[in-house]
């Protein structure tokens, strides 16, 4: 996030448009959207569709564009190429232009951006089409559906603490009842308790509401429990879009793997749809390519399991309360020197990370037996 973004410009008085009647489902459509600033390419062609009511986390580093994006939808930055339409009208792009108060988008930014002079109260009453009296019940409704007691309306935003003030936005941005809300990283000022209760407060006011809704998040669990649609954002483009369960069980890469979970990397040989390794032969569905390759499995689908056929011995261990990450270095592979040769069978000996929830059963050095469930994930060898 950067803080100083001037309003674009309105790009062409040219009226919005009504796109293809076949999108009618589809309330937000990106199209090959491209944005620099100042010879730096920052968005390189992202597109993304997302259907009315639903709600999509966009989850990247810092730095790929996420931000961008999201100014981009609301109409706070033209973009350069490419175009934005919403419930079929095209709102930016070459043959329209609507400009951001006219979207019916909310916004919520890192900051929360509350004006400082005003109560509470009266950030909130500024979205509404009341004020004063009239509009008190309905602002304490919306303090309410942020979890906040109705008499902070009466405080400074100063006297509240930056979890406070992020809440406080978000009621602003509901009062207006957008059929768009964009979320930058809302939740990141709240302490891991009030987080979890705020988000789920808050995504089931948006979809009670049937209000489209995108999250901009780093935080992978986040993105995953939030969203019906996770797009994973790397350098400018993003690089898969998925429901949350395909992201992150059948990444298209490895980058896109690492990011969003843990992950077990291990150099495999793909023979129709198994992948040979040190942990035995692994399914893999539809493998894009045979031969030699980097197998991904996530830590929870290898188990600590009595009579298991693969062997390993406890490296360290990092308890985490409910769950220990336990590190095991693979058994070697013991070949029958009479047997045929063959340059593919794996060797054994990698190091990797698993998770359990009894600590005690995993002191340093402890010998183990483990079974993987389930089926791996292949990328192409790269070295
Ligand atoms: N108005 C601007 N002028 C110049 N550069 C900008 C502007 N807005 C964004 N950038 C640059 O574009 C890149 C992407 O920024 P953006 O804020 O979209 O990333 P992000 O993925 O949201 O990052 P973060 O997660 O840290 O908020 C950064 O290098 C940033 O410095």
């Amino acid at each position: 996030m950067t803080t100083s973004r001037r309003p674009a410009p309105a790009a062409s008085p040219v009226p919005a448009f009504a796109a293809d009647p076949h999108h009618v489902t589809d309330h937000l459509l990106v199209g090959g959207v491209r944005k620099s600033f100042g010879g730096t390419e920052v968005l390189k062609g992202v597109d993304l569709t997302v259907a009315q009511g639903r709600t999509t986390a966009i989850v990247g580093a810092s730095g790929s564009g996420k931000t961008t994006l999201l100014r981009v939808i609301a109409g706070f930055e033209a973009p350069d190429a490419g175009s934005v339409c919403l419930g079929g009208v095209q709102v930016a792009g070459p043959s329209g232009w609507l400009p951001a108060h006219r979207r019916s988008v909310g916004y919520v930014a890192q900051d929360g951006a509350l004006f400082p002079h005003l109560t509470v109260g009266q950030n909130i009453e500024f979205g509404l089409p009341v004020r004063g009296r009239t509009a008190a019940p309905r602002v304490a409704e919306l303090l309410e559906m942020v979890s906040m007691d109705p008499a902070y309306a009466r405080r400074k935003p100063s006297q509240l603490s930056g979890g406070q003030q992020q809440r406080v936005a978000l009621a602003r941005a509901l009062a207006r009842q957008p059929q768009l809300m964009l979320l930058d990283e809302p939740f990141s000022a709240l302490d891991a308790g009030l987080r979890v209760a705020t988000r789920r407060a808050v995504s089931k006011t948006l979809s009670d509401a049937g209000v489209t809704t995108i999250l901009v998040t780093h935080d992978q669990a986040e993105a995953l429990s939030f969203a019906d649609q996770v797009a994973v954002m790397r350098d400018g483009r993003l690089a898969q879009i998925g429901s949350p369960f395909v992201v992150y069980t059948r990444p298209t890469d490895r980058a896109t793997a690492e990011f969003l979970g843990d992950a077990v990397i291990l150099e495999a040989w793909m023979e129709g749809s198994l992948a040979l390794c040190s942990l035995g032969g692994i399914p893999v569905r539809r493998p894009p390519v045979q031969g030699r390759v980097h197998l991904m499995l996530r830590p929870e689908q290898i188990r600590i399991a009595e009579g298991g056929n693969i062997r390993g011995r406890v490296v360290d261990t990092d308890y985490f309360g409910p769950e220990t990450t336990v590190r095991i270095q693979l058994a070697p592979i013991v070949v029958d020197p009479a047997g045929p040769v063959d340059p593919h069978q794996p060797v054994g000996g990698e190091v990797i990370s698993i998770r359990h929830w009894n600590a005690m059963l995993a002191r340093p050095g402890t010998e183990l037996s483990l079974k993987v469930v389930g089926e791996g994930v292949v990328f192409p060898w790269d070295g």
